[in-house]
């Protein structure tokens, strides 16, 4: 799956909970502390008022103890009745048991709780009220209010004593004799008087204990409504703290989902995001754009079923392709990773293809994935680039074939293959094949006519192939097919089969008819040929070859059995040589006399001598090689712009000298070369121009010979040459004319001064009388054109008569002059054997 980086691609599972815990904390510590206040607040009101309640039901406890012993001391005090003695004792032991419990706590405190608490029980407390009355009085004594209560308390313990006191008097009194009534009326005086006290006391008690309880209720009250304002007051801060926190929040969050949605929205890319199970939960603008369906039409719908195979599934069938989808989706809904560069086939609502590349981000928590967020990044256009970049980098435009270095890649895959298999390379073949004069066409019809045919001859090509078979265009007119597992005896059928098609391609241009035959050199691929340069220079060769019998062949070559073709790569061999001559300075200059058939011609070259100078390469064993052995090498290997050059800065160096020395007769006309390839070459004018200043030689000395068909093919630049030459006092010769498809119209164009007759014309005319004619008929257009005439290879003495017959200007050949060294042109007559 492609496309998002790793790093897009982890889940975020790092979640802050404990964080999340302590703010928690941090937040609720108010109430916390405020709660516990309030529970011990009210433990501490239950315990208070528990103990006020003790208090007061202790009290009556007392009362009806005291009031008892206080009334059956008065009964025994009259009637001496020992059972009333017993009840006061009884009666008076629940005041004295909780006097001696109140001394204890008030002596020993919290320590004396044990004994203090039995003591409280004998005076007929409750017990569960003991532990309060303890705590209370033990703790709070020094309070105001149950200070005051104690003190009250205290006030009845010398009344009780007194009534202890007075009761021993009187038992002791009646156990000795009985009490008169005096006596009986002063006892229950004293007996009145202390029952007043103790009343009082208790009253006092009740009085303070009410207070108390009251005061007591007010003070937790009033703690109890404190704590719970303080509580309410806490928690509408809190609340309203947080609502503002909240609403903040909100805000924020409003703020960047509006953010989110706006620059989802505005982005290129197609966003979607799905819930675990694959299903769409969200589209942005460029999804909705890219699958051509809105989000609420494809809301829970599964994203799957709009994503299909890679582009190199295109061939399988929509239900092995969405497994592979399906696969690569739920990878990316557990986090797992897919190779990035995978392209992935989506269709729109209208089965528009879309190339996508994927990738995506899970959601999740720590229980897994929750969502996916999928980022589709529609690279439909840059694939179509890349295609098209593809195809363009290996078929050629014109023609739609593969191209050169296609072909190159496809032979050396083969050749490989080969190697490795025992598969035997007879098997194979490969063909060149090189349209025949199609430069004519070229130059008559036009390119675009040129490109019909090229166009036209590739159809045929295509037709005449076996399938499986490569077929390429490997240079301006030249084709190259690879045949495979096809036996030589079928290549050649084929080859055969193609040339004879060849003959029947014909585009109509304009008026005309135009055709071209074709050239095929074959080759069969086995040994010693190993390597793609050594398959494509021989096949190239056997092209050649073809050529040179004559055109519209086919030249079949099998490397094991012939040689011939040795010749034509030997003319590789010539490319090396010519290099060679050109930096070892092994080449020369030879010149030839092109003589004047009539004294009026003699004034027209202006009394000097008038020579042709010719190129020669000088073997290290002293022999001179012709040009004709290694021109046709330079002219086919690119080499004769050099050669050309060499040759211009040789001769003008040559003149310069001449004209220095002042030899005599004087050279009025010499004759340049420049071949075809000099021709189209735009800096050829700087360059001869920069020549013959430089050698100071008078331009009006100089002639160039250019052909006929080197002329028509690079025409403007031709006409703009000669012209700035002729400007300059340069002549010009049209070569060989006659020999190619002569253009006498070209002739208007260039204003040359000589035209000279092509030699294949001349040398058979004395034997050819329609060479004659056309010997004749140029003789005369030239005249017409004002223009000087040369005949070439005037190699005998009869063929010299007749040309002056003719009126022919001048003449050129054997009989008239040899070539020879150009140095030795003025001072020696030719003499040198030319090979
Ligand atoms: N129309 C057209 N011409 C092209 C194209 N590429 C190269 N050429 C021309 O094709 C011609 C090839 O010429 P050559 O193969 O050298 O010569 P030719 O005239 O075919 O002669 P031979 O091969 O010797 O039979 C040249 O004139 C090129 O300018 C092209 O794409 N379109």
């Amino acid at each position: 799956m492609p496309a998002v980086p790793a790093s897009e691609a982890k889940p975020a599972r790092s979640f802050a909970v404990p964080k999340r815990k302590r703010s928690l904390l941090l937040s609720i510590w108010p109430f916390v502390a405020l709660a516990i206040v309030q529970t011990v607040l009210a433990i501490s009101s239950l315990h208070i008022l528990g103990a006020m309640r003790a208090f007061s039901s202790g009290e009556s406890q007392w009362s009806k103890g005291q009031k008892d012993a206080t009334y059956a001391l008065a009964r025994y005090a009259v009637s001496g009745d020992p059972a009333a003695y017993e009840q006061f004792h009884q009666g008076l032991h629940i005041p004295m048991s909780d006097m001696q419990a109140r001394l204890m706590l008030e002596d020993r405190g919290y320590a004396a709780r044990p004994q203090a608490a039995l003591l409280l029980l004998q005076g007929h407390n409750e017990p569960e009220e003991i532990n309060a009355l303890i705590w209370l009085t033990v703790y709070f004594k020094n309070t105001d209010s149950i200070g005051q209560l104690l003190a009250r308390w205290e006030d009845a313990d010398e009344p009780l004593q007194e009534l202890q006191t007075l009761a021993g008097d009187i038992y002791s009194c009646l156990q000795t004799a009985p009490p008169t009534p005096e006596q009986k009326q002063s006892w229950l005086a004293q007996i009145n008087g202390l029952q007043v006290q103790l009343s009082e006391a208790e009253r006092a008690f009740n009085k303070v204990l009410g207070d108390t309880s009251r005061a007591m209720n007010k003070w937790l009250w009033s703690i109890n409504i404190g704590i719970a304002l303080a509580m309410l007051s806490l928690l509408m801060g809190h609340t309203w703290r947080l609502q503002r926190k909240t609403a903040r929040a909100e805000d924020a969050l409003d703020l960047v989902s509006e953010r989110a949605s706006t620059t989802l929205a505005a982005i290129g890319e197609a966003v979607i995001t799905t819930d675990a199970a694959g299903h769409v939960m969200y589209m942005n603008r460029a999804a909705e754009e890219l699958l051509g369906e809105s989000l609420e039409q494809l809301v829970t719908t599964e994203l799957v079923q709009h994503i299909h195979a890679p582009p190199s599934f295109a061939g399988s069938d929509r239900d092995t392709a969405i497994p592979l989808v399906q696969t690569a989706i739920s990878d990316a809904l557990q986090g797992r990773e897919h190779p990035r560069d995978t392209i992935f086939r989506l269709y729109d609502a209208q089965y528009h293809v879309r190339e996508v590349r994927l990738a995506f981000t899970p959601i999740g928590d720590d229980t897994g994935t929750t969502e996916a967020v999928f980022v589709l990044h529609d690279v439909s256009q840059e694939q179509s680039y890349i295609r098209e970049l593809a195809w363009q980098a290996t078929h050629d435009q014109l023609t739609g074939l593969v191209n050169r270095y296609e072909f190159e890649r496809l032979l050396g895959v083969l050749l490989a293959q080969t190697k490795d298999a025992r598969t035997p390379a007879t098997h194979h073949a490969i063909m060149y094949l090189d349209l025949d004069q199609f430069k004519v066409i070229n130059d008559t019809a036009g390119h675009i006519a040129g490109d019909a045919m090229l166009r036209a001859m590739s159809a045929m090509l295509q037709r005449c192939l076996r399938s499986g078979d490569t077929l390429a265009r490997v240079g301006g007119d030249e084709f190259a097919i690879l045949l495979t597992q096809c036996s030589f005896d079928e290549a050649k059928r084929i080859a055969e089969q193609i040339r004879d098609a060849a003959q029947n391609v014909r585009i109509q241009w304009g008026e005309r008819s135009l055709s071209a035959g074709i050239s095929i050199g074959l080759v069969k691929l086995a040994a010693p040929l190993a390597s793609v340069e050594e398959v494509l220079r021989v096949a190239d060769m056997a092209s050649y070859g073809a050529k040179q019998r004559g055109r519209n062949n086919v030249y079949a070559y099998d490397p094991g059995v012939d040689q011939e073709i040795a010749r034509y790569v030997g003319e590789m061999e010539w490319v090396e040589r010519i290099k060679a001559a050109l930096e070892g300075g092994h080449f020369c200059l030879y010149s030839q006399s092109i003589v004047a058939l009539s004294p009026a011609a003699d004034d027209i070259a202006g009394g000097g001598q008038h020579i042709e100078v010719q190129i020669r390469m000088r073997l290290p064993d002293g022999n001179i090689i012709s040009p004709v052995l290694f021109i046709p090498a330079a002219e086919r290997y690119g080499l004769m712009p050099m050669v050309d050059r060499w040759v211009v800065k040789q001769t003008l160096q040559t003149l310069a000298h001449l004209q220095k020395t002042a030899q005599t007769p004087a050279i009025s006309c010499c004759a340049i070369n420049l071949s075809g390839t000099s021709l189209g070459d735009e800096r050829l004018l700087d360059f001869l121009q920069a020549q013959i200043a430089f050698y100071g030689v008078d331009p009006r000395t100089l002639c160039f010979e250019i052909t006929e068909t080197a002329a028509i093919t690079h025409l403007p630049n031709a006409i703009r040459l000669v012209k700035a030459l002729k400007a300059m006092g340069c002549r010009f010769s049209m070569d060989d004319f006659g020999a190619g498809v002569s253009s006498f119209g070209s002739l208007k164009n260039l204003p040359v001064d000589f035209l000279k007759i092509d030699g294949a014309i001349v040398a058979d005319m004395l034997n050819e009388p329609a060479h004659r004619a056309m010997v004749d008929a140029i003789n005369h257009l030239g005249h017409a054109l004002g223009m000087t005439t040369i005949a070439e290879f005037a190699s005998t003495p009869d063929i010299v008569d007749t040309l002056r017959d003719m009126g022919i200007d001048y003449a050129q050949g054997y009989a008239v002059g040899r070539p020879q060294p150009f140095s030795d042109a003025v001072a020696t007559p030719a003499s040198d054997q030319v090979h």
